[in-house]
């Protein structure tokens, strides 16, 4: 893929670009960029990582890829702006949130589409990526997309339907973290302590938890119990999680996500 414009020059667009750049996946000078109408923009990610802007409509023809990185809102017109365009020999990669493939096959025609939902920690090579293909999409071509999912984290393909859930978990999952982290520092502050002291405490905590899950092959409930003293502290906190009803506060969390993901797919 020597040529891969990104249609949507975005947070997510720039997690990709950002590790893409610097884990020297994709080269800098493969990787063009557009949006609506925000130049400012596209001028930062030009000074920021050496990536080319497009300069006219006519270029999207030579195109190898053209991610698709707008919002589900604005998927339709924006395919309706390039379809006269893109080449035939174009792939395309949405990581737009619920929208399905067929959506896509209906506004850009048949092609090897990929659908991919990544997260914004792609930024520093931790994203947590679903895909899934239509049957156009070659051996070679799949193998390639993984590899440039894998460079900026970890990839597992799913069935499209799946994805629904996918972007629920782990698409929506840091912006849960970080309200959870707002959620310690406000607490943590009210027992004296500054922001910056839980906020070390606390990122370090997800971290050390995290690598803790990835290494040691026990459980999550094993480990948790070991943290939990008969009589103790953890144990009152989890009483208090659960008198607070924190499992269905996270169904509801998850399944609310979920719920909306089908409805972009219906355009709602
Ligand atoms: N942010 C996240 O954590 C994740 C996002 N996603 C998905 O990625 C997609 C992009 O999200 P995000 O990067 O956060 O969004 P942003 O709002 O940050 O960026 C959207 C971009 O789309 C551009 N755009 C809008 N309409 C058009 C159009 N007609 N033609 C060309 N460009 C257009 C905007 O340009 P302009 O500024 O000029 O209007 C802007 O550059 C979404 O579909 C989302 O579901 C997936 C996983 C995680
Ligand atoms: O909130 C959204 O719709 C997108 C999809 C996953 C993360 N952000």
């Amino acid at each position: 893929m020597q040529k891969i414009l990104f249609l949507g020059a975005g947070s997510m667009a720039e997690a990709l670009i950002h590790g893409w750049v610097e884990e020297e996946v994709v080269p800098a000078e493969h990787i063009y960029v557009t949006n609506r109408s925000n130049s400012e923009r596209l001028a930062l990610l030009h000074q920021k990582y050496g990536v080319n802007i497009l300069e006219n409509k006519e270029d999207i023809f030579s195109m190898d890829l053209l991610i698709l990185a707008i919002k589900p809102k604005d998927v339709k017109a924006a395919m309706e702006d390039v379809k006269d365009y893109i080449g035939p020999e174009t792939a395309v990669l949405s990581v737009v949130a619920g929208i399905a493939i067929e959506t896509i096959e209906e506004g850009l025609g048949s092609r090897p589409i990929a659908r991919v939902m990544p997260n914004t920690s792609a930024t520093i090579g931790m994203s947590a990526s679903g895909i899934a293909f239509n049957n156009q999409v070659s051996q070679v071509h799949k193998a390639l997309y993984l590899q440039m999912l894998e460079a900026v984290g970890i990839v597992i393909e799913v069935d499209e339907d799946k994805l629904h859930a996918v972007t629920a978990l782990s698409g929506s999952g840091p912006a849960y973290l970080y309200y959870l982290l707002e959620a310690w520092e406000s607490v943590g502050t009210e027992f004296g302590l500054s922001k910056e002291v839980v906020r070390q405490l606390m990122v370090q905590t997800i971290a050390g938890s995290a690598a803790m899950l990835k290494s040691v092959k026990e459980e999550p409930d094993v480990l948790r119990k070991k943290v939990t003293s008969p009589g103790g502290t953890t144990e009152a906190g989890i009483r208090a999680l659960e008198s607070n009803r924190f499992n269905e506060a996270i169904f509801a969390c998850i399944k609310s996500a979920e719920a909306r993901s089908r409805e972009l797919a219906k355009g709602e």
